[in-house]
């Protein structure tokens, strides 16, 4: 299904409408035309799009490996298909820096002018600049809170006008691009030959009639378009315009990264035609053979049966803010991580759900892991020797699952196994304190259990929060007192008294009202979600139910 759908590129131009043929030979040879790069290996292999396989990952500089990152269209609220795209790379670049020591300079390319954005101002009636300062804010505030690193720097098309003009006269004085009577400037696609196309194997067909006469070719495509009555422009040696949409991210990765790239994401969608394009222009204006080193694409996300992706085109999306009103961030990254980063995936709620379980499960195991670490939790001898070979068994799998194209599936598999197995230990519960204990174990799976999902950038001890709620930590120092107030009422009821017989008896008989009032609390807590585990006599801990189990009484 991932390949399926990776080979099928291509979807906002299809390159047959361009005419632009699939070419076998180019479809051959892009493997072997590709490559590798000299510099730091990651140790990683990455499918790369560029080659159609997984490659080493080389990057320049491991202190300054060069990422360019497509931005959003600033034109509306995102959604989460553009959520999943970032999320997903937001992961892959914790990894490559924390697990595997890459310092990484990413930029972020904002298209803040563009037709869509034009469009939506006029129905507004805003000005094109306000409205995208207004969506290119809301879309930042959306990353912070899905916990996406920012970029190191993000650039705007509209801040960035004449390094772009520059670029495309760049491109026109190395012969492979034309101004027109109209004003526009087109790139010369004829003039590349069969070096068009690497990426998803397509190749300029046979001249055709121009479908646009003001082009030499119907595949050519806008670097500059001239502007249309109305329309906000800037002065070009061509006339007043602006940029088309492929030549902003060269020039502006150009500007700071130069004539080489590490490497350059963004959504399947974005491969055709705009990554060819831009691969296109860099190639030319750098005269070099290969500009980008890497291309990685996410797969998309698609409304649960239906055929197309998310999009706001297609009014089948649910809003970044929507969603974190019902669902954290952590289960919305949770969810990405189940899947590789290339597939598409199906968003429904029943998935999220799963999600938000799981992850409390995880939670949960931690919550007992570290109350028999402190001593809380009493279980039968813990069979040691075999937690310390699966937790050496688990980092090597989940090292070499993170190595093998960022395969967090299987990363998180391997822990969910762990977990299985420590728990199956923590179940063997005892009331009699004094066994030999296996503090250290636990205490190491629970520390690389929470480091792994903190590289990710989860964080377990979250899941103990109620998300969006800025007085959550108030709220769970209130439940800690309110649990060990409830926990020394308890003791009171069930110690043994100094009495005996009758006396014994009739002073139990008084304190039973306290245990039945323990007893209801429990239970009207579990009603709200908490749910309190005595431990034993002398201990007792608590942990967020998921939302599922929340009118079910405890134990039930
Ligand atoms: N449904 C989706 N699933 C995954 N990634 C997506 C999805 N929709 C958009 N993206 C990605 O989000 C990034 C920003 O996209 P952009 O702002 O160009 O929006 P778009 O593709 O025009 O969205 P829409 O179709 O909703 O207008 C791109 O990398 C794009 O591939
Ligand atoms: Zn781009």
């Amino acid at each position: 299904m991932l390949r399926a759908r990776a080979s099928g590129l291509g979807t906002r131009l299809l390159p047959a409408a361009l005419g632009l043929g699939r070419s076998r030979a180019a479809c051959e040879g892009r493997g072997r035309a590709w490559r590798q790069p000299e510099g730091h290996n990651t140790g990683v292999q990455v499918y790369n799009s560029l080659t159609g396989r997984k490659d080493p990952l080389v990057v320049a500089r491991a202190d300054a490996a060069s990422w360019y990152s497509c931005g959003p269209t600033v034109y509306d609220h995102a959604h989460l298909g553009h959520a999943c795209s970032y999320v997903r790379f937001d992961m892959i670049r914790r990894i490559l820096t924390k697990v595997f020591g890459c310092n990484i300079v990413m930029v972020m390319g904002v298209t803040d002018v563009d037709d869509k954005i034009l469009r939506r101002a006029h129905e507004m009636k805003v000005s094109p600049s306000s409205l995208a300062s207004l969506y290119e804010e809301d879309f930042k505030q959306d990353m912070a809170a899905l916990k996406v690193l920012p970029p190191t720097v993000y650039l705007r098309v509209t801040e960035n006008i004449p390094q772009i003009i520059s670029f495309i006269e760049g491109i026109i004085a190395h012969g492979h691009a034309y101004p027109t009577a109209k004003g526009n400037v087109y790139f010369d696609l004829q003039s590349r030959g069969d070096k068009y196309g690497r990426l998803v194997c397509v190749a300029p067909g046979p001249a055709g009639e121009p479908v646009d006469s003001d082009k030499r070719h119907a595949s050519d495509f806008a670097l500059w378009k001239a502007a249309k009555p109305q329309e906000v422009f800037w002065a070009s040696p061509w006339g007043n315009g602006r940029p088309g949409w492929h030549i902003e991210c060269s020039a502006m990765a150009s500007m700071v990264f130069g004539g080489q790239l590490d490497i350059h994401s963004g959504g399947v969608d974005l491969a055709f035609p705009h990554h060819e394009n831009e691969i296109a222009q860099c190639e030319v204006f750098h005269q070099c053979e290969q500009w980008g080193n890497y291309f990685l694409h996410s797969g998309h996300l698609h409304v649960k049966g239906q055929e197309e992706k998310m999009s706001k085109s297609l009014k089948n999306y649910i809003t970044i803010k929507d969603f974190l009103q019902t669902f954290s961030p952590d289960v919305f990254r949770f969810f990405c991580m189940c899947s590789s980063y290339r597939s598409a995936i199906n968003y429904c709620d029943s998935t999220m759900l799963e999600a938000r379980h799981l992850l409390l499960g995880l939670a949960s195991f931690v919550e007992d892991a570290r109350a028999y670490v402190k001593g809380q939790l009493t279980c039968e001898p813990i069979r040691e020797d075999m937690l310390w070979e699966r937790l050496a068994s688990t980092k090597g799998t989940v090292q070499a699952a993170l190595a093998d194209d960022f395969d967090t599936p299987r990363a998180v598999d391997t822990i969910l196994d762990l977990v299985h197995h420590g728990n199956r230990q923590l179940r063997a519960v005892t009331k009699e304190p004094g066994g030999p204990r296996s503090p250290a174990v636990f205490g190491a799976i629970v520390s690389y259990i929470e480091q792994f999902f903190e590289t990710i950038g989860i964080s377990l001890a979250n899941q103990q929060c109620i998300p969006g709620d800025s007085s959550a930590a108030t709220l769970h120092s209130v439940v800690d007192e309110l649990v060990r107030f409830r926990l020394k009422v308890r003791q009171y009821a069930l110690a043994t008294p100094e009495a005996t017989g009758e006396a014994r008896r009739q002073m139990l008989q008084e304190r039973r009202p306290l245990l039945e009032a323990c007893d209801a609390l429990r239970q009207d807590l579990a009603m709200h979600g908490i749910n309190i585990k005595d431990r034993s006599s002398t201990a007792s801990t608590w942990e967020l139910l998921d939302p599922r189990m929340k009118c079910q009484k405890p134990g039930s």
